[in-house]
């Protein structure tokens, strides 16, 4: 469904309120415009009349309408933003829902500020569809219909007149101006997104740029781009104040010319004198109205982009769509002839990848960096998906599994980890919200964490703790968890080597029948595991056990070789 389409379907779902509002608001319109009618008939009435009681009844009627209008107008508004805002809570849930099994891939196709900018800027600009875009041209259209059948009565000129300002009001002189709105616009908003992305890459780099003495430079960037989108944001006031001057002109010279035409009506006899004042004021009224539409043009364009920009998220990347129930653990993983590339990618980052997991067994993969361990390890979590060749679990296509009931097995812990600020405590809840202090604890102690408290505090992304720190606090997690199948990328890098060992032999103590799969590069703890898998250049070149591999005096035997020899 296209963007506009989209939101047009999520506002009509509040049709009960969609409809009131209309309603609501045709009523204050056309209640404005018999107040004004009804005080010019009045001051007609009162200059050639003496009678009390008409002049009571119109003074009544004044009174009324003003009161009708007003609480019309009341109503109007509850009505309208009660709608826009179930529209907005169901369109940002909609893109959520969208959006979440992209999760895992979508910051190879977005950027972090550009995905920002549209889940809050194009969201929040959707906030007007109903009410700026999609509402006033059919109050209007429907206020208009009443005032021209009304004059009708009086005067099919006057009628015509209005009807003629009417069209040029709500539909022409919007319909030029939304066109001139497109080029603008778009450059405002290309301009918008540019320094949304760029603040967040600076959020993002702060440090790095200023240990590399760039952070000016790149402040610097984001100034041009700031003023640039000021420019463009003060090139769009400028159209939309013409817009309104244009509109506002267009609206006054109608009801001119309803006063031209309604003198000579009346010199000509062809219209009673008492009713001219009423007509004039019923076409000041009606045009009053139209204000609203000297602002359509900026924001349908608005809107439009916001809601092309939304819905082009899902179609972007890869959607993972698999329903299928992942088999009982315990289940064998097998890859057949696996290729992949990145898109955008010339190289391929896997080529031709076949092996054979057992369940109960561990599996190391190891291979100099670049050598695609860890697009293996994506590939084996469903992140990413193969361009030939199948994944099983169990004899179970991967592809057509759930993808969040597979991850329900597995243990995983990758290179970047997240921590949220809060407490050792808060973060590691995460991965078990009733696991108990004593069990919390003791997944320190397994991970040689002992030393931190519970209730300590944990900064935003986990800056007051080290690397080793944060890796150990995400094997903590995972051993919190607690599923049959680990996938660990080098979840041990940043630690110092005896304190490695002891982490993985605690964990291969506890888990003596559950399966491992660890990508390292560090070749020494190799002996403990049942399977070796050697990359390169993203093949397989070798596998075996670590005694195999030794004897066979091959690439592992040489990796092993120039380990010994550096570190000699
Ligand atoms: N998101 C990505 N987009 C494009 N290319 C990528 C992406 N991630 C990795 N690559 C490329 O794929 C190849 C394999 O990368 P991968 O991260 O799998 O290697 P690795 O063996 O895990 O390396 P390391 O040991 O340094 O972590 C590399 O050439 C890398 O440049």
């Amino acid at each position: 469904m296209s963007g506009l389409k989209q939101i047009l379907f999520l506002t009509l779902h509040e049709k009960r309120d969609v409809a009131l509002a209309v309603f609501f608001g045709f009523l204050a319109g056309v209640a404005g415009v018999a107040l004004l009618a009804s005080s010019g008939y009045l001051i007609s009435r009162a200059a050639l009349t003496s009678q009390m009681t008409i002049l009571i009844v119109m003074g009544a009627c004044l009174k009324l309408f003003g009161l009708a209008s007003a609480l019309s107008r009341y109503a109007e508004r509850l009505f309208s933003h009660r709608a826009t805002f179930t529209m907005l809570s169901n369109l940002r849930s909609s893109f959520f829902e969208k959006l979440s099994p992209l999760a895992p891939g979508i910051f190879s196709h977005y950027r972090s500020g550009d995905l920002l900018a549209r889940i809050v800027g194009d969201v929040e600009s959707l906030q007007n569809f109903l009410l700026r875009v999609l509402y006033p041209p059919i109050v209007l259209l429907l206020v208009f219909l009443s005032t021209i059948f009304f004059s009708a009565y009086f005067s099919m000129g006057i009628a015509a007149v209005i009807a003629i300002g009417a069209f040029l009001t709500v539909f022409a002189v919007p319909a030029v101006f939304a066109m001139r709105q497109r080029t603008i616009h778009n450059a405002a908003r290309a301009s918008r997104a540019s320094l949304s992305t760029e603040s967040a890459e600076l959020l993002h780099g702060f440090r790095d740029l200023k240990i590399n003495q760039r952070l000016e430079q790149k402040q610097q960037q984001l100034e041009d781009f700031s003023g640039d989108y000021g420019s463009q944001q003060r090139k769009e006031g400028l159209e939309e104040n013409l817009s309104q001057s244009v509109n506002g002109l267009v609206a006054l010279l109608a009801s001119f010319f309803v006063l031209g035409l309604g003198a000579y009506f009346t010199a000509a006899g062809e219209l009673d004198g008492l009713y001219l004042a009423m007509l004039v004021m019923i076409s000041l009224g009606a045009f009053e109205n139209v204000s609203p539409m000297a602002a359509f043009p900026a924001h349908f364009e608005e809107n439009r982009k916001a809601a092309s920009r939304l819905d082009e998220v899902a179609p972007a990347a890869p959607v993972l769509k698999g329903d299928g129930q992942p088999p009982q653990w315990p289940f064998d993983i097998t890859l057949d002839n696996i290729n992949f590339t990145y898109r955008g990618e010339e190289r391929a980052a896997l080529t031709d990848i076949s092996l054979q997991i057992e369940p109960g067994t561990k599996t190391a993969i190891v291979g100099p960096s670049g050598s695609g361990k860890s697009t293996l390890l994506q590939l084996l979590l469903n992140i990413l998906e193969p361009d030939e060749g199948t994944i099983r679990l169990g004899g179970r296509e991967l592809a057509e599994l759930d993808q969040e009931k597979v991850w329900e097995s597995m243990n995983a812990v990758l290179q970047e980890n997240h921590f949220f600020f809060g407490t050792i405590k808060s973060n590691l809840l995460i991965a078990n919200e009733s696991a108990s202090d004593e069990q919390l604890e003791a997944a320190l102690s397994q991970v040689q964490l002992a030393e931190l408290a519970l209730s300590m505090k944990v900064g935003e992304k986990g800056q007051n703790l080290s690397g080793g720190q944060k890796q150990r606090l995400a094997i903590a997690r995972a051993i919190i968890r607690r599923k049959p199948l680990w996938i660990l990328d080098e979840p041990v890098s940043s630690v110092d080597s005896i304190t490695a060992k002891a982490i993985y032999s605690e964990l291969f103590s506890s888990g003596k029948d559950e399966s491992f799969i660890i990508v390292s590069h560090d070749l020494t703890a190799l002996s403990q595991m049942d399977q070796i898998i050697v990359m390169d250049g993203g093949k397989i070149v070798e596998s075996g056990t670590y005694d195999s591999l030794m004897q066979k005096k091959s690439y592992f035997y040489e990796l092993k070789q120039i380990e010994k020899d550096v570190f000699a």
